[in-house]
């Protein structure tokens, strides 16, 4: 057992409130554009390059800019503004401690290529522009699997199968109707008429002499840059980019459900199980970004986004950033309801854990269609983060796991706080795995033959119920109760099954999931030995596949299968 799951919170220090300096604020409200702050070291990164592909994003072309200087950190006390007008009690923070925080490189390191209006010449050619005015070797978005390639223009085949046009491919993108707005500008649906394809066209208008202009540009080269590395069912696809004229535009894939912000708003809190599904995905797609270390720095409701199977999209990737070994960041960034007591202090810096804390925010939010502390006007509500031993208020009606759950999340010592990895085999989200399984032999005995006509693999025997202590100790003695649902007599099961839509991979009632996706059961991908599970023990499965399977880690590889796109790994 994992020492981490019976920890206390650790005791925490009541700090003092002397980094909170100069605070300009108003009570946020629900509407609006929130601006971010710009003037984080790291933010000054070249437009990105897919690390596979090479004349993607005639970013050369703008990598050697020099645009602003603004990454480097100087002696002013901490800064926060406010902007009422947009919601969640969004803010803007603008932290500078006394010295550059680990990593930072310093008021001449090289800062964000921005658009040639913004005076950055072409490295990849003399004029950095095409015929038409627009920069020459931006990727030309299409989305993964589109058949409708030029065939003139140079693709290159990213490991997961996409994509990306560099050329030639740009008109098929017609730009449609307003998604939403954010602080950097627009976000439009966009339409291949070729294929037939969908994505989201972010887009922030360039004006050469507007500072606010350089800065959007610059986080969302920042968005781009990192987005671009990324690939993992729970985050966003980044498809490519394109600077023109007016506008630099990021492609991305749509995600047609809105944010959980937006659907809490409409609908109201969430029901447990909603809330264990969309968890457990949004740790996944913790797991991946924390594993390549880069944390991002703004989770909640609004920046976590649901497509229409309940398969959740972590994005909004302007305050991400790659943290280096030994880095910490010392910049005030995040929404602060959900900000870690750390972020709040600033004070020795802070990293992965926390997106950790934000997380425990975010469940909350989804419990109660609330963040915590919201009960507190900002500046009190900040005070209550960073100087209190208050925790925020857990529902009563939550589970017991979910409470234990949220409250590793919110432990004050960041380093008390589980990682992402760990969590993923949190009974509260690992259960799905039971639920899974069981429902997977529920499958069997009332659809014996898969699609192709080949007998389903026999169901993942979920046997394996560890005693775990919790905050409360109760995991110790406690059971953990079995989904009443999977005891259904065969006969209501098969009702229950055939009732439900067929749907790809994550409804909302992915509990129910392997019930009615049953052809879609693969052998475990390949990626599950890198996981570094490669020394678990592996039990053989009545289909001669192999399923590794941690008695310890009930986790599962499904293959997926994305509208339009390649098959992709899904952890589930
Ligand atoms: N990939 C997407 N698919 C569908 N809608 C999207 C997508 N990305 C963004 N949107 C919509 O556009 C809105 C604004 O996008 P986004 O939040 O990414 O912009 P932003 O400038 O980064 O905003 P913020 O001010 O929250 O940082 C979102 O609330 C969402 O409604």
């Amino acid at each position: 057992m994992p020492t981490w799951w019976g920890k206390k919170s650790s005791k925490t220090k009541d700090h003092g409130a002397t980094n909170l300096l100069h605070f300009n604020f108003t009570k946020p409200n629900t509407n609006g554009p929130r601006p971010k702050s710009f003037d984080d070291a790291s933010s000054g990164l070249p437009l990105p390059r897919p690390a596979d592909q090479t004349l993607a994003f005639g970013s050369a072309s703008l990598s050697g800019s020099s645009v602003s200087s603004t990454g480097s950190y100087d002696d002013h006390a901490t800064q926060i503004n406010i902007n009422s007008s947009k919601g969640q009690g969004d803010m803007k923070f603008s932290a500078r401690s006394k010295s550059p925080g680990p990593g930072s490189r310093g008021p001449t390191s090289p800062t964000s290529p921005l658009h040639p209006k913004l005076h950055v010449l072409s490295l990849d050619s003399p004029t950095g522009r095409q015929e038409d005015g627009r920069s020459e070797c931006h990727p030309l978005p299409l989305p993964p699997g589109s058949p409708t390639s030029p065939p003139t223009s140079l693709s290159n085949t990213r490991a997961n199968g996409m994509t990306e046009q560099t050329t030639g491919s740009l008109s098929k993108w017609k730009k449609g109707k307003l998604l939403g707005r954010g602080t950097f500008g627009h976000v439009y649906l966009g339409f291949n008429s070729d294929s037939g394809h969908m994505c989201a066209i972010k887009e922030v208008r360039v004006v050469s002499d507007d500072q606010t202009s350089k800065e959007c540009l610059k986080q969302l080269n920042q968005e781009i840059h990192l987005l671009s590395q990324l690939s993992h069912p729970n985050i966003v696809q980044y498809y490519g980019s394109d600077l023109g004229e007016e506008a630099l535009s990021v492609y991305l894939e749509y995600v047609s459900g809105g944010s959980i912000h937006k659907l809490l708003q409409e609908y109201g809190a969430f029901k447990e199980p909603v809330i264990q599904n969309y968890t457990r995905q949004i740790v996944s797609g913790l797991s991946y970004l924390h594993g390549r270390n880069t944390v991002h720095r703004d989770i909640k409701g609004a920046n976590i986004l649901v497509d229409p199977n309940g398969e959740i999209k972590l994005a909004d990737f302007g305050m991400a950033k790659h943290i280096n070994a030994s880095a910490s960041m010392l910049s005030f960034k995040g929404s602060p309801y959900w900000m870690a007591p750390e972020v709040v202090m600033n004070t020795n810096g802070y990293s992965l854990p926390v997106d950790i804390w934000s997380l425990g925010c975010t469940i909350l939010e989804m419990a109660t269609s609330k963040p915590p502390w919201s009960q507190y006007e900002g500046v009190a509500a900040i005070f209550k983060i960073g100087n209190s031993k208050d925790m925020p208020e857990i529902p009563d009606h939550l589970s017991s796991e979910a409470k234990n759950f949220i409250q590793l999340c919110l432990q004050r010592d960041p380093s008390a706080r589980p990682t992402a990895q760990m969590l993923l085999n949190h009974p509260f989200i690992r259960d799905q795995s039971a639920t899974k399984a069981t429902n997977v032999r529920i499958t069997n005995e009332a659809f014996p033959n898969m699609c192709d006509g080949s007998r389903t693999p026999p169901a993942l025997e979920y046997s394996s119920r560890r005693s775990l202590t919790s905050l409360d100790g109760d995991y110790a003695t406690k059971p953990i109760p079995v989904n009443p649902r999977a005891a259904r007599s065969p006969r209501d099961n098969t009702r229950m099954i055939t009732s439900l839509p067929v749907s790809p991979c994550s409804s909302p009632m992915r509990q129910y999931g392997p019930a009615h996706k049953s052809c879609l059961l693969s052998p475990p991908h390949p990626t599950h030995a890198m996981m570094g599970q490669n020394t678990l023990p592996s039990y053989p499965m009545r289909s001669n596949a192999t399923f590794t399977l941690d008695p310890f880690h009930e986790t599962s590889f499904y293959k997926a299968h994305t509208p339009g796109g390649s098959p992709r790994t899904r952890r589930i």
